[in-house]
């Protein structure tokens, strides 16, 4: 970046629009309902950010521990992104795999490869 624009960004001289520009997650399927793609079938436990279920896929049958965190609002949502993009990219058989992220009305929805 210029010292020109590092400038403007000190004296909060830029566009704006900055404020309003939302940000863009690229493993998170935003305002997206998984209950459209999703069943949820079962409760598989408790975690320390939230309840994990069983979920079945509607079309492909495939099973998945949708793992549901409640957001206090969308800024929290940048702490889970790291833990996301790197689900999403890593394929290790110790590592679970996420399928899907959905953010909605506040919640986060993991949906991981059902391991037991
Ligand atoms: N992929 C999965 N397959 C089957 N059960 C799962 C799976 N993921 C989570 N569970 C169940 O849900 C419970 C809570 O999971 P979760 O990952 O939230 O635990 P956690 O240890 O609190 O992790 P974190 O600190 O990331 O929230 C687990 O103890 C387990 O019983």
């Amino acid at each position: 970046m210029s010292f020109f624009n590092n400038l403007k960004k000190v004296l909060h001289l830029g566009s704006g629009n900055d404020a309003k520009k939302k940000k863009v997650f690229n493993n998170i399927r935003d305002n997206s309902d998984p209950s459209e793609n999703w069943d949820m079938v079962g409760e598989l436990g408790d975690g320390a950010f939230g309840k994990v279920y069983k979920a079945q896929h509607k079309t492909t049958g495939q099973l998945a521990a949708a793992k549901m965190c409640v957001l206090d609002n969308e800024d929290d949502l940048a702490d889970f992104t790291v833990e996301i993009d790197i689900l999403s990219e890593c394929r290790h058989p110790n590592v679970v795999e996420l399928h899907e992220a959905y953010f909605i009305d506040n919640k986060l929805w993991a949906a991981t490869v059902e391991i037991a």
